[in-house]
């Protein structure tokens, strides 16, 4: 049950470095700061510790009330994982060798199907709440599978745990649906009806259902439709994938003619909210992303999943201009990795090698190919797919061009734009604040401002046996670097939920 007092008082204190994304700034490091924690799990005060005594007068705490951490340590808000399969933990490391479509049916679909055991469904739920914690994730928003029961048996095991959560039953009704992992229409929207309504009768606090239709290659025009009814009628979140790899977009063309483009397809349907979450978006157009942006609907940036199936590569910086909002998400287990640590890692992996192609000016012709537009062109064309195109403007005379590989009937003007990969600084930022924000929590979380609630993770950097060593000449923010670049849950000493310590874990 969820209980928030209207009078609060001062729970703990603590007393060190902080590091928090703010809107103007990636990367804020407030070293000898103060922060104080109300009873009801919010932060009440936030200054420098010159302030102390005044505060400790005001608030009447003693030194006693202060936890004090060590030099190199510091308080970060907890981490947001904006797309995460719960379901999908128990294979995750094995099965990278498929794309997209084949994967689901070789190697995920069969497993989902595992979760009509309650029993399984236990185990492996537990294992990725209590996993995702020790790396540090205080939000996560979960698809579950088809099967209404242990997806509220996920939701249980969150709220247990004491993290926040948005988990979803999983809709899908045709296509891709293996023998005996799929459901009705009426089935699909009876039993969405019946999960929202059992799960909001425990009145959890921070754990809350999502809508899920698995995607649109999965789910009916009719399906679509009533999902979007059923996240008007209870205010809900919605989730699902859009443009994540070739094969499912030229899928949803062949399925969803009569649709402008895949966008389009869960626009007309009231799919596109403030409180939508869309995983993936590799091949979205400009076009695409201004509707995204008009909705205030946002994208979760999966490039672990992205690359281990080879789906592709979002440009966050192109999602960033357009002003949509944007979070990391693992994607376990298209993703191998269930730790935010990584999703930092590959975010900026993914922005150098869009980078290099830039450079190479590859990615501009690959857009070309793909029908849309060129980024720094000078004309207005989109080029459509197989259009010929004359590239020598690109590398002349260098080894690196692919001209050769490109036919040369039609010519364009290009002026190459200067591409900026990704800072830690940014990827940070994404998978705190920005994953917040792309959740519409971040009146809640994401960051230290005062009010919000305090989601924290306590790291350590020196640990022995730590997975990196700090030296005498690193700066802090060296320090918070080489954590973000190289650390592990060996270096997350605590982490807080709403003010409540989660980690270390019960019976760790
Ligand atoms: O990465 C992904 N994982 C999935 O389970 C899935 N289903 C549809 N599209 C998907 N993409
Ligand atoms: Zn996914």
């Amino acid at each position: 049950m969820c209980s928030t007092s209207k009078t609060s008082k001062l729970a703990y204190c603590i007393k060190g470095t902080f590091v928090h994304s703010t809107d103007s700034s990636p990367m804020e490091i407030l070293q000898d700061h103060i922060m104080g924690v109300n009873s009801n799990g919010k932060i009440e005060f936030f200054e420098n510790a010159r302030k102390q005594v005044e505060l400790a007068k005001k608030w009447r705490f003693s030194e006693s009330d202060i936890r004090e951490l060590g030099s190199h340590e510091f308080c970060m808000p907890g981490m947001v994982d904006t797309h995460i399969h719960a379901s999908q933990y128990s294979f995750s490391g094995t099965a990278l060798d498929l794309s997209l479509l084949d994967w689901l049916d070789k190697y995920t679909f069969p497993t989902e199907r595992k979760y009509k055991e309650a029993e399984f469904a236990k185990t492996i739920y537990s294992s990725i709440v209590r996993r995702t914690l020790r790396n540090g994730t205080t939000t996560a928003c979960y698809f579950a599978t088809i099967y209404t029961d242990s997806s509220l048996l996920l939701a249980e095991i969150a709220n247990n745990y004491g993290q926040r959560a948005f988990v979803g039953k999983v809709c899908m009704d045709i296509n891709n649906c293996a023998a005996n992992y799929k459901e009705t229409t009426d089935e699909s929207i009876a039993e969405t009806e019946r999960f929202i309504k059992e799960f909001l009768e425990r009145k959890y606090c921070r754990v809350k259902p999502i809508i899920t239709p698995r995607f649109a290659v999965s789910c009916s025009e009719e399906l679509l439709q009533e999902l979007g009814e059923l996240a008007k009628i209870h205010g809900t979140h919605i989730q699902s994938h859009i443009s994540e790899a070739v094969g499912e977009v030229e899928s949803v063309k062949t399925l969803f003619p009569n649709y402008k483009h895949y966008t389009d397809v869960y626009d007309k349907s009231k799919l596109l909210t403030d409180k939508t979450v869309m995983a993936h978006g590799c091949y979205l157009s400009d076009e695409e992303l201004a509707i995204f942006r008009e909705r205030g609907a946002a994208i979760s940036h999966c490039p672990n999943s992205n690359i281990s199936l080879c789906s592709g590569h979002l440009d966050v910086r192109k999602v960033l201009k357009h002003k949509v909002k944007i979070g990391l998400g693992t994607d376990v287990a298209g993703g191998y990795c269930s730790s935010m640590l990584d999703a930092i890692r590959r975010a900026i992996d993914t922005s150098k090698v869009l980078y290099i192609q830039y450079e190479l000016g590859i990615s501009m012709i690959n857009n070309a190919l793909l029908g849309q537009s060129v980024p720094g062109r000078y004309d207005s064309t989109v080029y459509k797919m197989g259009q010929k195109i004359d590239c020598s403007f690109l590398h002349t005379g260098s080894s690196h061009s692919n001209q050769q590989t490109m036919p040369t009937s039609k010519t364009f003007s290009i002026q190459k734009e200067k591409y900026t990969a990704l800072s830690y600084k940014e990827a940070f930022r994404l998978a705190t604040l920005g994953g917040s924000q792309a959740l519409n929590i971040d009146d809640v979380t994401g960051n230290f401002q005062i009010g919000k609630e305090f989601d924290a993770i306590l790291v350590s950097p020196c640990v022995p046996g730590g997975p990196f060593d700090v030296f005498a000449d690193d700066t802090f923010e060296d320090v918070v670097q080489k954590f973000l670049n190289l650390g592990d849950d060996r270096n997350i000493k605590g982490v807080y939920v709403a003010g409540q310590q989660v980690v270390p874990l019960p019976n760790a």
